[in-house]
């Protein structure tokens, strides 16, 4: 089999060219940002690619090198590309601005030297090689969840691809290169093989990354209250029965609270629904700011929310005074009228420690007495310490 550098870089841009045309028919619009850095990764390494070929075919002429500069230019923007997609698939990634600056470094050495063919070469690939190597190092760590199939992947496809390039880098060095990127030489034919190989791999692995933001995100949706950003009813029974046993396991306080809006209808009838909307999401304000990171408030239907809190008696006493008081204040600030709220409470204790759902039904009927016993106060469950000694009681607002 007879292979020349210059067919091999026609299908790989051909290929590319393909995909960067493919990819925004198959993932639709509007795609997230990182998909669409994913996107542009593959236009800007066909364009790299289709220079490169350019620059084969008029070698013997004095565009070859600009070409080639061109060329060098495209493939660092399609490598800060791919470090934008990571930075948006994976959170904040420390080694971005590196990978910026070395892809600014890059194109500029490789202009500097753009009469030594060796010396370039050797430049290009180093800087090529170390931004890969990052962009490989980029997957891992992740500071959102990913799954670590695709992250692994794009890190083995840039170890690779960055010891190509470095071995490029050296044999350029020794000046084994007299016609840069396009020469017929093993170096050359094997760099464009890995590169076929690891981008179509790469490719692979964002489409992996894609399927799995677009899950997570419909995941986060099903378990989110669109209108105040609190967990919804389905995310809160889901997550109350693991914090229940950790409570139990550890001997911690644990308290399921109700929260309901006093007189919600009333809001609604006088200020109109889209002001009780604001008022909802107000309270869904409050309460995330009242909280502590491992509490969960969710919004549990209507005007009512529900809060597990890793607390006693005492502390869901004075968490209810200081919700209150920041209810009342910012609602007359932010709505020009107060709010107020009831709230029923149930504590698990050694004495009291039924399913969630039967503490549940315990703080429905706190919330109940709080109601009936004039609103803007919180009540306890009467089984949540034993009735003789401490009947419902509830602390009303001063
Ligand atoms: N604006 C708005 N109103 C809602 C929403 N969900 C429920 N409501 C309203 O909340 C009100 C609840 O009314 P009620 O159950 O009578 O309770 P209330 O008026 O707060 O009276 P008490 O709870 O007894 O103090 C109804 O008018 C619902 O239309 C919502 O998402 N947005």
């Amino acid at each position: 089999m007879q292979l020349d550098f210059a067919s091999m870089a026609v299908l790989i841009a051909i290929n590319l060219v393909v995909i960067g045309m493919a990819l925004p028919l198959v993932m639709g619009s509007p795609v997230s940002t990182a998909a669409q850095h994913a996107q542009k990764y593959f236009v800007l390494q066909a364009v790299g690619w289709g220079l490169i070929l350019a620059a084969a075919r008029l070698r013997d002429s004095g565009w070859a090198p600009m070409l080639s500069l061109a060329a060098a230019c495209a493939a660092s923007a399609a490598q800060w590309q791919m470090a934008q997609a990571l930075q948006n698939w994976l959170g904040p990634r420390p080694l971005r601005r590196l990978v910026m600056v070395v892809c600014v470094l890059g194109p500029v050495g490789f202009a500097f030297l753009i009469d030594s063919i060796p010396l370039r070469m050797a430049w290009y690939s180093a800087c090529h090689a170390l931004v890969i190597a990052s962009l490989g190092w980029m997957c891992l760590r992740p500071q959102r969840a990913a799954t670590s199939s695709w992250r692994y992947l794009m890190a083995a496809c840039a170890a690779v691809m960055g010891l190509s390039l470095l071995t490029r880098s050296y044999l350029a060095s020794q000046a084994l290169f007299q016609e840069g990127f396009t020469q017929d030489s093993l170096p050359n034919h094997l760099f464009a093989m890995i590169a076929q190989v690891c981008g179509s791999l790469s490719l692979v692995s964002m489409l992996v990354a894609w399927r799995d933001e677009t899950n997570q995100k419909l995941r986060d949706m099903a378990m989110t209250d669109q209108l105040t950003g609190l967990a919804n009813r389905r995310a809160l029974l889901q997550a109350a029965p693991q914090r229940q046993a950790l409570a139990q396991r550890q001997n911690l306080p644990w308290a399921v609270v109700l929260l309901d809006l006093d007189h919600f209808k009333a809001v609604n009838d006088q200020h109109g629904h889209a002001r009780g909307d604001e008022a909802l999401e107000l309270l869904g304000q409050v309460l995330q700011a009242n909280i502590r990171a491992e509490e969960l408030a969710a919004r549990w239907g209507g005007e009512e929310f529900c809060l597990l809190m890793y607390a006693n008696q005492a502390e869901v006493e004075r968490f209810y005074q200081r919700l209150s008081t920041a209810l009342h204040d910012q609602s007359l600030h932010k709505l020009g009228f107060a709010l107020h709220l009831s709230a029923g409470c149930a504590l698990q204790s050694a004495e009291n420690s039924p399913p969630f759902a039967s503490l549940l039904q315990q703080a429905d009927n706190a919330l109940y007495t709080a109601k009936n016993q004039g609103r803007g106060r919180l009540a306890f469950a009467p089984s949540t310490t034993p009735p003789l000694l401490a009947p419902a009681r509830a602390v009303e607002l001063s």
